[in-house]
């Protein structure tokens, strides 16, 4: 088992002007496997994946539920075995936790399986609080208690079914409070819960493992728990924010490119983004194609007023596809309103952006203005977050020069061998250090 590297620090190298062409499959939606691989503790029969992304968060959670006595096994690239026959609800490494979002995924599993579990605070992306009320509010209402004291100590006698609302529609808080409440005792309805793709494909796990779930892809889940849950296979759908990050990329870089089984089902609120700034794909079944000659030209709002892409729950425009429709934005003509409800600091990169000859004003942390084209230069950047990172990446690949994008393994949390993958269409993207 590959172990997630704590220290190694990773360096892009980028030449920009390259147009990329031909095909490309995105990868499993991270954010699917991570509550996935979590819900696989529910059973203590074997759980098979596949199109696991290969990437660092997977690796820390993989770490993560092995600390606890799952056994996990790679039987290929992307294909992964769980099997949970005993668990432990054993210290969990507060290093190992604090660098994954997803760590808070263990309590509603772990909380079911075992009655208790004991978190280190998660981690995750540092793009503005991460609330962790909603969970609480959720595991509470079925009958968990919570102590907090530096860490957070979960404990349930028994988990009873109830009628909860959500006081936001958080995706990972949505996430335990299934897995609770399929193992819970009686109905459980869940509402202003979130409907994300990958919360529609964490439910249809948890079917194949038995459970009963009706109301998959809204905002009001009802779970009739208490069955015993058995192994199952399952595959992990496609990860709607890289194809979103590969349309942002094809049209900054006037490449003609096709995605190929790019999830077609889940992009409609993502090509409407794009949309708006002059940028039209082509659905072809499950493929997405991306032609060269975009017109990328700001579409005005009725009357001629300046449009706004802003993110919100789903099935709105994706908050993790911001940072990339604002750099796509720097390369289309007119000006654009972006702004991101969710998280206060996602924005904060584009004073990279700015650096490299972008116009763009951020108005406050919510909001930035982008006027464009501009003609992007070359320059040492930094990845903050995954989103951000990618971004960076699009700017230097359409930029005139080479850039250099330190902390990239942020990059590599969300994005697998992205350098590989787009070298093999054209791209010169060179790793530091080279991959094993
Ligand atoms: C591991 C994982 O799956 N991470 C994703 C998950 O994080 P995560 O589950 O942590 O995100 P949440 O859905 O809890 O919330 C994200 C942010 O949006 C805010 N909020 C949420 C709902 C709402 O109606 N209004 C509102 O402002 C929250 O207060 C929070 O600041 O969902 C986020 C929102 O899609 C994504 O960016 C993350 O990539
Ligand atoms: C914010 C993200 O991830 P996480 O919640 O794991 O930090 C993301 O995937 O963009």
């Amino acid at each position: 088992m590959a172990q997630a590297q704590p220290h190694e620090r990773i360096q892009y190298i980028v030449e920009g002007g390259h147009r990329l062409s031909g095909e490309i499959e995105p990868s499993g939606n991270k954010n699917a496997a991570l509550p996935i691989v979590a819900a696989a503790l529910l059973t203590d029969e074997r759980v098979e994946l596949t199109n696991v992304p290969r990437i660092r968060d997977i690796e820390v959670l993989v770490e993560l539920i092995q600390s606890v006595g799952a056994e996990a096994r790679w039987l290929g690239r992307n294909h992964l075995e769980i099997r949970a026959a005993t668990l432990r609800p054993a210290d969990l490494d507060p290093e190992l936790c604090a660098r994954v979002r997803a760590s808070i995924l263990l309590a509603g599993p772990m909380l079911a399986r075992c009655g208790e579990v004991t978190l280190p605070p998660p981690g995750g992306d540092v793009i503005g609080r991460r609330r962790v009320d909603t969970h609480f509010l959720a595991l509470q209402e079925l009958g968990a208690e919570i102590k907090t004291n530096g860490h957070y100590a979960f404990r349930a006698g028994k988990l009873v079914g109830k009628d909860v609302f959500l006081d936001e529609p958080s995706v990972t808080a949505t996430e335990n409070a299934l897995c609770a409440a399929v193992y819970a005792e009686g109905t459980t309805i869940l509402r202003n819960c979130a409907s994300e793709p990958h919360v529609q494909d964490l439910a249809r796990f948890l079917i194949a493992m038995g459970a009963e779930i009706e109301g998959i892809g809204t905002n009001t889940m009802t779970i009739h728990g208490g069955r015993k849950l058995r192994g199952c296979s399952h595959r992990i759908g496609p990860d709607h924010i890289e194809v979103g990050s590969l349309i942002g990329l094809a049209a900054v870089t006037k490449s003609e490119i096709t995605i190929k089984n790019a999830g077609t089902e889940h992009l409609r609120s993502t090509l409407m983004g794009f949309e708006r700034l002059g940028i039209r794909c082509q659905i072809k079944g499950d493929d997405l194609h991306i032609p060269a000659d975009q017109e990328m030209k700001v579409q005005a709002d009725f009357g001629g007023h300046i449009p706004t892409i802003s993110d919100q729950p789903w099935p709105a425009f994706p908050a993790d596809t911001m940072s990339i429709a604002i750099v796509t934005a720097s390369q289309c003509e007119g000006v654009v309103m972006l702004f991101e409800k969710m998280f206060e600091s996602r924005m904060f990169f584009v004073d990279k952006l700015i650096a490299m000859g972008a116009r763009i004003v951020l108005c406050d942390p919510h909001r930035a203005i982008v006027a464009g084209p501009s003609q992007m230069r070359g320059s040492r950047l930094e990845s903050p977050d995954i989103r951000a990172g990618m971004a960076m990446l699009i700017a230097a690949m359409c930029a005139e020069g080479t850039s250099t994008i330190n902390n990239a393994q942020q990059i590599e949390r969300g994005y697998e061998r992205i350098d590989e993958r787009l070298n093999a269409m054209g791209a010169k993207i060179t790793r530091v250090p080279p991959r094993a």
